[in-house]
């Protein structure tokens, strides 16, 4: 039980008349990277948003860092350690890259009651460090993130999950909008942070990204979770085969 990071037990969310996540049972264990996959309304996202507490489950336990949490919501899950890149970027357009990545958690010079005021500097240093790790590159950080690309302003997202990373990322298709060096640049992140043992749930429909990236393959199908294998035990037809429901499905297809 003392490596395990996150469980749920009998995880389930209806919506009204429809079962969108059946009784999910899941263990992640420290410093494992950890891919979700399945057919586009197979149950993934609304997986992860019960963790996370976007919404509120139907039922079931979850039990994160050795304890049952019952978060209120999407903050309380950040602030006990759970860091997460969504498909829709939450990011502030108007606020240039430090504010981005410092947004909720600023750092301040001098604060006391309704008076503050803020350690520019401070989190501008921080920022390129946290850039630097995490190898994401945007030529200019003071500008407005709405001037930005959405690959870049897909990195500034990530590069705020990576450097803040205390106990778990949860990364819902980080790469799903992205050119091919951005797609590389977020692989090397979640690389980086292997590296470093901290633990990742990676929600991806690139089997590629996944046999690369990850050490086991959850497998979603209509709302259960069908299949739990370890990446060297399995190969591309058969993640197809669990995905699509039908033995002996070709990858290819
Ligand atoms: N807010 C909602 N209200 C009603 N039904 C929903 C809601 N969110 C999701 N669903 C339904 O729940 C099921 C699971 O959806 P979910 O988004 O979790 O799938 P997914 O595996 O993440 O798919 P994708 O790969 O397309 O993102 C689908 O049938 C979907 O239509």
């Amino acid at each position: 039980m003392d490596d395990i990071v996150l469980e749920t037990r009998g995880l389930t969310k209806r919506y009204g008349g429809v079962h969108a996540l059946e009784d999910a049972n899941f263990i992640l264990r420290r410093g494992e990277h950890v891919a979700v996959v399945g057919d586009n309304g197979a149950g993934k996202s609304t997986f992860v948003r019960q963790i996370t507490a976007v919404e509120q489950k139907s039922a079931g336990q979850v039990f994160f860092d050795g304890r049952e949490v019952n978060f209120e919501g999407p903050l309380q899950a950040r602030e006990a350690g759970i860091e997460t890149v969504f498909q829709t970027l939450a990011l502030a357009d108007d606020l240039d890259v430090p504010s981005n990545l410092f947004l909720g958690r600023e750092l301040f010079k001098f604060r006391l009651g309704p008076f503050s005021i803020l350690d520019r500097k401070a989190m501008r240093e921080r920022t390129l460090e946290a850039l630097k790790t995490t190898a994401v590159k945007i030529p200019n950080v003071d500008n407005p993130i709405r001037n930005m690309s959405g690959g870049q302003r897909q990195c500034v997202s990530i590069a705020r999950t990576a450097a803040f990373a205390s106990k778990l990322v949860i990364m819902d298709e980080p790469t799903a909008a992205l050119g091919v060096q951005e797609t590389a640049q977020v692989e090397n992140i979640i690389r980086g942070l292997k590296e470093r043992e901290v633990p990742l749930i990676l929600i991806s429909h690139n089997l590629r990204q996944v046999f690369d990236l990850v050490d086991r393959i959850v497998v979603f199908r209509r709302g259960r979770i069908v299949a739990s294998l370890n990446k060297d035990e399995t190969d591309g037809n058969d993640i197809v085969s669990y995905i699509t429901g039908v033995k002996g499905a070709d990858a290819a297809a």
